[in-house]
């Protein structure tokens, strides 16, 4: 499944927020959103998953307009992790994973045999397996994320949107997650704040800032101390761990700066 977004455009008041957003997930890529607090990546997102409307670009799964496609067959193809975890009322942790199945179901249909197996691995890869029945509103942060990472696993889809997916779980969790959605070999976007869980996991990034594009490509064509400086206004130093090949990336806070450089002089 790709995923395709030309030209996007998309205002909430008079003044573009985010505006001539292009970007291409290929089939299996798992690709990260970065930039700073409010540069426009979950409003690219909801833009993505329909929880906005953009205003002008074409979005496309496959080929085929989503602006088109019926809930129920988007639903079939796309899962979202949203930042937004509150629900309504008092569901128990595998009621809220059971939704994942719906799209699969003909209307009032009940959980079959195969829902119940899904929706049961599914919160046992997420660890949920213990909370099946516990009331979603008393989880805490991360356990909640849990929760919804599950429910769009059992929602079996080849696209995952993912906004934010890791910021309340422990390190174990966050790598647990991402693990889990690299073996999955779906086609995945997600907005990343931390920049090492991106150089680990992501093939490829778009920098968003101040709703635009600014750069895009390999984590290592993306990650660079100018770059972050850039981007995020702060010192960065960018190596390559031998323990994972991968960038990783220490931050060096103005202050220490400061007084290394008065150490020199
Ligand atoms: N419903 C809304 N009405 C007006 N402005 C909004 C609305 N939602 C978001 N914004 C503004 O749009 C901008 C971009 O927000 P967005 O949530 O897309 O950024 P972000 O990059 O995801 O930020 P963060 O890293 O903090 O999650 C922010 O300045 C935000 O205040």
């Amino acid at each position: 499944m790709k995923l395709q977004v030309e030209n996007l455009n998309y205002s909430y008041d008079a003044s573009p927020l985010v505006a001539d957003i292009r970007l291409h997930v290929k089939q299996g890529e798992f690709v990260g959103l970065i930039g700073p607090n409010g540069s426009g990546k979950s409003t690219v997102l909801k833009n993505v998953y329909r929880a906005l409307k953009p205003d002008s670009g074409w979005l496309a799964m496959d080929g085929e307009d989503l602006q088109a496609m019926k809930p129920k067959a988007l639903a079939l193809q796309m899962g979202v992790v949203g930042q937004e975890n509150t629900v309504p009322f008092d569901f128990m942790v595998e009621d809220i994973v059971g939704m994942g199945r719906s799209p699969h179901k003909r209307l009032l249909e009940g959980d079959r045999p195969e829902d119940r197996r899904i929706v049961a691995a599914a919160l046992a890869q997420t660890g949920m397996a213990e909370m099946a029945r516990r009331n979603y509103r008393n989880l805490s942060g991360g356990e909640k994320q849990r929760v919804l990472l599950a429910r769009a696993l059992a929602q079996q889809t080849e696209l995952l949107i993912m906004d934010e997916p890791t910021n309340h779980l422990d390190i174990y969790y966050q790598l647990q997650m991402f693990d889990l959605i690299q073996t999955l070999g779906v086609t995945v976007l997600a907005a990343i704040h931390d920049l090492n869980l991106a150089a680990l996991y992501c093939s490829r990034l778009y920098v968003l800032k101040a709703g635009r594009l600014h750069r895009a490509g390999t984590p290592e064509e993306v990650l660079t101390p100018e770059l972050i400086r850039e981007v995020y206004g702060i010192t960065a130093e960018v190596a390559v761990h031998p323990a994972t090949g991968k960038l990783s990336i220490a931050y060096v806070p103005a202050g220490m700066a400061q007084r290394e450089a008065a150490l020199v002089r």
